[in-house]
């Protein structure tokens, strides 16, 4: 608790209006979640504009408004030219800036930041450093989970969640942080000490429109990095060498750099590396050293996420005989290359690959270590990047041999006009339009025949599927368990 004028000592400029200095009891951004004491943020969205809420904020108990126009009530306001990054700044200041008391290590790229994260974590925890995740899953430590509406939350959300975690005995944080969140500045604020960048290939581009401001929105975790509110921690960058990106993420940090790949140069070297159909083993080179390393995670790509988690726990100073160990040990991480288990002659994996370079990814390995044919059921989400509909469909067409084209979310969108867009990325027959996402996951299990793989994706781990408004339960595993059950 603190008073409004104190509090806002922190900004670089501001005007006051109004003469009251009331006591400030929490922040809130969401007039549906304001308490007695409230200091409102009105954040202008992409749906609506939070100064229209305002009343509502005072009527619920806020005694104070940070607002970028005046508004004629009767309540003392923080006039700024931006909000939202007021609202970091002074909520990391009001929670005493908890991530400086976090050893923070935040990871950015298109693909592999949940599986790097748990991967970390796994290692973090096993080197008895109490460690919590965030990402596009939850928020979990001391085994509590916290139900995300954004892979990176606000700002906020995020401050108060690490003061939390500071007051229940958390050490370490190891989170994704996306393009989406560096951009508006949700981690403004967030005191990193370790960044990591997985990789980067076509995604969101309704949103940053071209692949240059997308790199751009991704290198400010870099450049982020050593410039603290408190200055107190050592920073380094944990780069991917073999990235066509990684020397324009290289020049926008300041700090040392920790690169990882499978070429010479590389500090993290992968070598000798073999995929299997159920794991990966490699020779991981650190300068003379040499380790062995064993995963239970298929695809090239896992060898590249156990690389990132390595560099990054290894500067964290876990020692690599640790790292070892628990990389063996990670089974895998939720919706991600998951087999469903089910008595059938025939497989099923799902897996949250949606994006173009993921599914590419993922069918490669597919096809690598396939005895019979490939089948994918895929959708593209709604309301998102409709660039990448047609180039999905292209890819399960390459790598396969039957698509099923389904819905993903739809969200806002016309499943059908989605799906017209991916239909656009086919050139032969080898292929039908489901719309309804459950029949298609049951046509493919009744079509499938000996030693088949049917790749569901795009969903993953997701429980759930946003058809216009609406939110339906729905599990891919769930339903292709029901299907084999079905048809047996
Ligand atoms: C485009 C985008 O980033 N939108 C985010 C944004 O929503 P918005 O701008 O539409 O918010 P709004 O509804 O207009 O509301 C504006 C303000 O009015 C307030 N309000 C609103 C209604 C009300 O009754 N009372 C009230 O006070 C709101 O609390 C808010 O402060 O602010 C919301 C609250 O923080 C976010 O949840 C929401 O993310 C939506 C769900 C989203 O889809 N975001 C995607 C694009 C995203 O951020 N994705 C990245 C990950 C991608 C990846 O990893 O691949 C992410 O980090 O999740
Ligand atoms: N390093 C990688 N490179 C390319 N593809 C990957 C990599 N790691 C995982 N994948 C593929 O991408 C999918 C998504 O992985 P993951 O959930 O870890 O990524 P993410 O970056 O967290 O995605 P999101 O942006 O949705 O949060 C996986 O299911 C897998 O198919
Ligand atoms: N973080 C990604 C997740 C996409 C998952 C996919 N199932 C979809 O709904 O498009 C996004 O918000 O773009
Ligand atoms: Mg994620």
């Amino acid at each position: 608790m603190e008073q409004l004028k104190k509090l806002t000592e922190v900004l670089p400029t501001f005007k006051y209006i109004g003469e009251e200095n009331p006591f400030i009891e929490s922040l809130e951004m969401d007039s549906r979640k304001v308490e007695k004491g409230c200091l409102f943020f009105c954040i202008p969205g992409f749906t609506v504009d939070g100064h229209d809420y305002a009343e509502k904020a005072i009527q619920a108990g806020a005694v104070a408004l940070v607002v970028e126009k005046e508004l004629p009530l009767d309540v003392p306001m923080i006039k700024v030219r931006d909000a939202k990054r007021t609202m970091a700044i002074l909520s990391a200041h009001f929670y005493q800036l908890p991530s400086s008391n976090l050893h923070m290590i935040g990871i950015t790229g298109t693909n592999g930041k949940t599986t790097t994260t748990h991967v970390i974590h796994k290692i973090m925890s096993d080197h008895q450093v109490e460690t919590a995740i965030i990402g596009t899953m939850y928020m979990k430590y001391k085994g509590k989970e916290i139900a995300v509406a954004n892979t990176t939350p606000e700002s906020l959300v995020l401050q108060k969640e690490y003061a939390h975690m500071v007051e229940a005995g958390v050490e370490a944080v190891t989170m994704e942080v996306s393009s989406h969140a560096l951009e508006l500045g949700r981690v403004h604020g967030t005191e990193f000490n370790i960044g990591v960048f997985t990789n980067l290939s076509q995604d969101h581009l309704d949103y940053h429109k071209t692949m240059e401001k997308y790199a751009q929105a991704k290198g400010l975790l870099f450049a982020q990095l050593g410039s603290s509110f408190s200055a107190s921690n050592q920073n380094v960058a944990v780069l991917n060498l073999d990235d066509p990106y990684f020397s324009q993420l290289e020049t926008m940090t300041a700090v040392p750099v920790l690169t990882y790949g499978m070429g010479e140069q590389a500090d993290f070297r992968a070598v000798d590396v073999k995929i299997h159909e159920n794991g990966a083993d490699f020779t991981l080179q650190l300068g003379s050293e040499q380790y062995d390393i064993h995963l239970q995670m298929t695809g090239r790509f896992s060898v590249y996420n156990a690389l990132a988690a390595a560099a990054a726990t290894y500067a964290s100073g876990v020692p690599m005989s640790s790292i070892q160990q628990s990389l063996a040990d990670i089974p895998g991480v939720s919706g991600r290359f998951e087999k469903v288990e089910a008595e059938a002659p025939f497989h099923v994996i799902v897996d949250y690959a949606h994006t173009p370079d993921s599914l590419k990814n993922v069918l490669e390995t597919i096809k690598e270590f396939a005895k019979g044919k490939v089948s994918v059921v895929v959708g593209c989400g709604g309301d998102r990047d409709r660039s990448k509909r047609p180039q999905m469909a292209a890819i399960a067409e390459e790598l396969s041999d039957y698509v099923y084209l389904t819905s993903d979310n739809p969200r806002s969108e016309d499943p059908l006009s989605i799906l017209s867009d991916m239909e656009k990325g086919m050139t032969g027959d080898e292929y039908q339009v489901i719309n309804s996402r459950k029949e298609a996951i049951y046509k493919a299990v009744q079509q499938a025949e000996e030693n088949e793989v049917i790749l569901i994706a795009g969903k993953g781990h997701e429980t759930y599927q946003i058809i216009g408004d609406h939110t339906y339960d729905f599990d891919d595993r769930l339903i292709a368990k029901e299907a084999i059950k079905e048809r047996s």
